[in-house]
Formats: structure tokens, sequence, C-alpha cells
């Protein structure tokens, strides 16, 4: 099949380059012309693991294409997917700007029958506002169906060639029938796609986001508990995690879920129900938990270093919103560098991927050190902000032998507490009893 993805971000591209390798033809369009002309070229631009691989194959066998131009790329195509920003707005709403102007103008553009497909995740009643877009200036029959990713970075490449579900909403057969040939290689593992109307798949991807953001701030707020109660929330979450009912996943508490997505769909979600005259209690909960949850390590910082953090050098591991991404975006490592120079401290950083982004939006504020180790050079503690592999089994002599004192307050609850008792650290995490000198 010929298509079209319009947006090459992180959706974009993983969209592209999983079509091609299922044997379509594929053109994305981006109006960075910076980003074509790389993306043309062979070279990558964003970090996922696996894709790289799949990426370079599918531009050598010529079934992956890039282009600036709309017209260009949307040439004999089926159906093309829109997979285009919905940042948050001023009042919290998604700005479906990006996604209502590229509409408008295929409008004008197309002139034999496709199916556009809102592949960003847009509120409820985004496919009749895209379907009215595009009506204005179109000649010729069109679908517009929802249908929504569910991806995660870092996972991205599994996530859509085995996807736990595809949901497409749409009533029309036309559409129907296109779009499950086009998935029909995704779901081969059993699977399945489940046919909806559109505004159902429209909540559906808000849905999801919410209920696992609200997941772990359940977790964080019973972390916060467990220190109160000296109870122990490793303990807590395998003894609830093992009930199929609540299931294992995404009961990890830690400094707060951050992310290009969780915190601008539950905040959306949240506008979509005032908008419905309808008050979403629980979300605004989440919302205020993951707030307070960002800075959780501050207080026991501060605490141990008697209050007063000015000139304290400190060390910080992990500044990617999670493993396995260069993504910053809601990185709660931000808002603690941020928080420490407040108070008069300085920070030296390290992380295996998101170093430059980091540099672009924090600049020289911070030093970014070569290594994990270097990083630790002069510094009066160590803080862990993500949970890549490589801080997973650290060398706790060469720590030891640079940090002035044996404290690592850890975001991600890393370590085994015993085992940073006997190693002779202050260790302080979420959720657990704090080894204490
Ligand atoms: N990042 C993720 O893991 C996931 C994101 N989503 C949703 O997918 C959508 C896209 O997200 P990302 O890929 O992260 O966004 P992104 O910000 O990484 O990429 C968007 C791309 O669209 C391009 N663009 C902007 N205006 C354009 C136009 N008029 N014509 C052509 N290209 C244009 C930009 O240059 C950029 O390359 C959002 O709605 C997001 O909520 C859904 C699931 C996962
Ligand atoms: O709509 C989206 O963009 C995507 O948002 C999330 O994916 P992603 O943001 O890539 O990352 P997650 O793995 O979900 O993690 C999100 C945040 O939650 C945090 N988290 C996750 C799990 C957990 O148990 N505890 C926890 O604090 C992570 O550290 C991270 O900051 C969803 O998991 C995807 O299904 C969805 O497609």
């Amino acid at each position: 099949m010929k298509i079209t993805v319009v947006g090459t971000g992180y959706v974009g591209l993983v969209t592209g380059t999983c079509f091609a390798e299922t044997g379509n033809d594929v053109t994305c369009v981006d109006i960075d012309a910076n980003k074509v002309k790389k993306l043309s070229s062979g070279q990558i631009t964003i970090y996922e693991p696996g894709l790289e691989k799949l990426f370079e194959r599918n531009l050598k066998e010529e079934r992956l294409f890039f282009t600036t131009s709309l017209e260009e790329g949307i040439k004999d195509a089926e159906v093309i997917f829109l997979a285009l920003p919905t940042p948050p707005g001023a009042d919290g709403a998604a700005d479906l700007s990006f996604v209502l102007n590229v509409a408008a103008h295929l409008g004008k553009i197309m002139t034999d029958y496709k199916v556009i497909v809102d592949k960003s995740t847009v509120p409820v009643g985004t496919a009749e506002k895209v379907t009215a877009a595009i009506a204005q200036n179109c000649k010729t029959p069109f679908d517009v169906v929802s249908n929504p990713e569910f991806l995660r970075e870092g996972v991205a490449v599994d996530d859509f060639m085995k996807p736990d579900r595809v949901v497409i909403g749409t009533m029309s057969e036309r559409a129907r029938k296109v779009m499950g040939e086009l998935y029909a290689p995704f779901v081969r593992q059993g699977n399945p796609i489940l046919f909806m109307d559109e505004k159902s798949a429209e909540l559906t991807k808000y849905a999801a986001n919410s209920f696992l953001a609200t997941k772990i701030s359940f977790m964080n707020e019973i972390a916060v508990l467990c220190e109160k109660l000296g109870a122990d929330v490793d303990m807590v979450r395998k003894g609830i995690g093992s009930d199929d009912r609540i299931g294992k996943r995404f009961l990890f508490p830690g400094i707060g879920y951050g992310g290009s997505c969780f915190p601008k769909d539950v905040q959306a979600l949240v506008k979509s129900s005032q908008d419905a005259q309808y008050e979403f209690k629980i979300l605004n909960a989440v919302m205020d938990v993951n707030e307070n949850q960002k800075l959780f390590l501050l207080p026991k910082i501060k605490s141990f270093f008697k209050n007063d953090l000015k000139g304290k050098h400190f060390a910080l591991w992990g500044l990617a919103f999670k493993p396995n991404t260069d993504d910053i975006r809601e990185a709660p490592a931000l808002y603690i560098i941020e928080a420490l120079l407040a108070e008069g401290a300085t920070v030296s950083v390290f992380d295996p991927e998101a170093m430059a982004n980091v540099k672009q939006v924090v600049g020289d504020k911070i030093i970014y050190a070569e290594h994990q180790y270097t990083c630790l050079e002069n510094a009066d503690a160590l803080i862990i902000a993500t949970e890549w592999s490589v801080f997973r089994t650290p060398d706790f002599h060469k720590i030891s032998a640079s940090l002035k004192n044996q404290a690592i307050f850890d975001g991600r609850n890393l370590f085994e507490v015993s085992r940073m008792k006997e190693l002779g650290y202050h260790y302080e995490s979420v959720g657990r009893i704090p080894a204490i000198l």
C-alpha cells in the first residue's frame, strides 16, 4: 500500500519505518527541512533502540522517503497518517492547530479517495473537526479515522510491531477495510484490532494514559505512607501486584512521571472534562501528587545537609525522563536541578544519552561530566533521577572514593537498602526505610 506520514517526530518516524518494514511504500512529510535533509541522507534524528537498523534498511531498499512537500508526499497515497504535535495550550487543552492546519491544506490538494488517520493524541470530537477542515475545500470523497498510538519511547519498535491492541475508530466500512489490511501484519500474534467509533477511540487514548498516570501517583502516595508508617513499598508493590486484577506493571514509585505525554494528556483530559461541565476529581489529585513527587528527594537532601545547601556540590545521574531515551520533556531531573541551583548549590550531571538535549535547555548553569564516575568528583552527595541500566550495578568503591559524604539519594529505588547499609552509605530512596549513617 502507498502511505504518507505527516510529521516525522517520535511517532511519525516509528510509524513510517514500521509500515515500510511490512512492505508498504512510505513517504514521510515534515516542515523541518533540516530534519528531512538528515533523514533523507540516512541520519536518524531520534534515539530509539532498534529503530536505526530498520530505518537504514527501508531507506536503502527504497520503501521509505522523506520530503518537505505535502503535495509531493500524498501523491498516490491511499492512507495519510497525521503524527503531528498536540502540545498543551495555555488553558491545558490540546492545541489542535498543527493537525487542523494540515487537514485544511490536505482538503485543497487531494484529488482522489484517501483515508486520513489521526495518529496524534487528540481530544474527543477531533475527527469531526478534521473532517470539517478537510471538507471546506475538498471535492473528492475521504474518510477520517482515529487510530491512537500506544507505543512507549525506548521500546517503541516492539510496541508498534507487536501491539497489545490496535484501536481503529471509524464507522466507514471502506476505511475499516483499508486500515484492517494495513495492520494485519502486526496483529498476527493474536492481539486484536478493536474497531469502534471515532469518539470512543479518541477517549480510549486519554483514558489509557490517565489510568497509567493514576497508577503511578497512587503508588507514589503509598510510598509516602510507607515512610510515615515504617512499611516497605517494594514489599507492598509485590504484595498487590501479584493480584492479576491489579497487575505488576506501572506500580514503581519514584520521583514522578514525566515525558511528553502523561503530563500533557492528563491535563488535557481534565480540561475536556471541564468543558463538558464535569470535574474529574481523581485526575486533579493525580496531577497534584505528581507535582510534589518531582521534588520528593529535596527535603531529604536538605535535612541531611542541615537545611543549608549553599556551596554544596551535587552529582546527578540520569537526566532523561526515563531510561533508553534522550527525551527530557518534563523530566524530573530538570526540576531537581532548578531546585538545587535555587538553594545555592552547584551540580554536575551525567546521562548516557540526554546530555546534549539538557545542554540546550539548561546551558552552562551546570557541569556536564564525561563519565558517570567523573561526575562524582568533589561532590557532596550523589542523586539518582533515572534508572539507566549502567547505574544499577555501579562500582561502589569508585563512588565512595569520590564523594565527600557517603550519601546517595535515589529517586528510582535502584539498590537494596540492606546492601547500602552494609556498604556504609547514608542511602535514602522512595518509600523504603532509609539506611542512615
Ligand atoms: N512521543 C510518544 O511517545 C508518543 C506520542 N504520541 C502523540 O503523537 C503526537 C506526535 O508526538 P511526537 O511524535 O512525540 O511529536 P514530535 O514533536 O516529536 O514530532 C512532531 C513532528 O511534526 C512536525 N511538524 C509540525 N508541523 C508540521 C506540519 N505542518 N507539517 C509537517 N510536519 C510538521 C515537526 O517538525 C516534528 O518533526 C502527539 O499528539 C503525541 O501526544 C502518542 C503516543 C506516543
Ligand atoms: O502517549 C504516549 O506518548 C505514551 O505515553 C507513555 O509512554 P512514555 O511516556 O514513553 O513512557 P512510560 O514508560 O509510560 O513512562 C512514563 C513516565 O512514568 C514513569 N513511571 C512509569 C512506570 C512506573 O511504574 N513508574 C513510573 O514512575 C516513568 O519514569 C516516566 O517518567 C505510555 O506508556 C504509552 O503507552 C503512550 O503511548
